[in-house]
């Protein structure tokens, strides 16, 4: 949010009403604050008008104060956009898994789909796509989310380190092409792939002690392509 000290400008006024206050200013001059209905037409003298911001908590409140001492000002609260978790109805999800290490990304897979029956989600407008590895995830999701077909991509998937340098290549190639496949086609890609150091950490997190990262992974899915569908459209 920009901040104003005085500023010989005009701003556009947003939203306020009207309510004439005076406002006591520190240097002990005072000045009458105006706020104007929503898209009040600007002020013929706007070449004369200082401004002054001030805010409190969520509202804002910027002063504009003119030579002749009198002065309007608008009041704006903040908006807070988030996606809902319980406004599922419609919203469509492909779910993307590697098949390497199937004895832990299918518990993934479960948890995932079990989040999305609790929350709602119909089986019918969820789409399983499996792939050889956590490589291959990045493409996959890209082409399914720019199909236009769904709300949100989920990734599934496990690298287990080895003897090698090999793991680096994977785990740091399915995060950038989870990433990159979000981004480029606009769809919400969720990284739901666990790079582990042994197999013992990757099953705690399918569904052992450290719980299920598919079922986790596939709320923030939800979350986010609600947010897109429902607020950010
Ligand atoms: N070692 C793991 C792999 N390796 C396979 C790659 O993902 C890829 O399929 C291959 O390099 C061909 O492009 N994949 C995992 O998902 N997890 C691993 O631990
Ligand atoms: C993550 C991997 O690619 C890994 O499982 C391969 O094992 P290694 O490094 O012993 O070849």
């Amino acid at each position: 949010m920009a901040s104003f000290a005085t500023t010989e400008c005009f701003l556009p006024l947003q939203q306020s009403f009207l309510a004439p206050t005076h406002h006591r200013q520190g240097n002990g001059t005072s000045s009458t604050v105006v706020l104007l209905p929503r898209a009040a037409p600007a002020p013929h003298h706007s070449k004369s008008l200082s401004f002054s911001f001030s805010s409190q908590g969520t509202n804002s409140c910027i002063a504009v104060g003119r030579k002749d001492r009198s002065s309007f000002a608008q009041t704006a609260a903040v908006r807070y956009l988030m996606g809902s978790v319980t406004r599922t109805q419609g919203l469509r999800f492909a779910v993307v898994v590697a098949r390497f290490n199937e004895i832990v990304t299918k518990q993934l897979l479960e948890g995932a789909l079990g989040t999305f029956r609790n929350y709602s989600v119909k089986d019918e407008d969820i789409d399983v796509v499996w792939v050889p590895g956590s490589f291959e995830i990045g493409a996959v999701a890209e082409r399914l989310g720019k199909s236009g077909k769904y709300h949100a991509i989920l990734c599934i998937g496990a690298v287990i380190r080895g003897d090698t340098s090999h793991y680096d290549a994977v785990a740091n190639s399915a995060a950038s092409g989870v990433l990159s496949a979000g981004l480029n086609s606009g769809v919400p890609c969720i990284f739901g792939v666990l790079t582990c150091d042994d197999m013992d950490q990757a099953l705690n997190r399918a569904g052992g002690k450290s719980g299920n990262k598919g079922a986790e992974t596939a709320l923030t899915a939800i979350e986010m392509a609600s947010l897109f569908e429902h607020h950010l459209k």
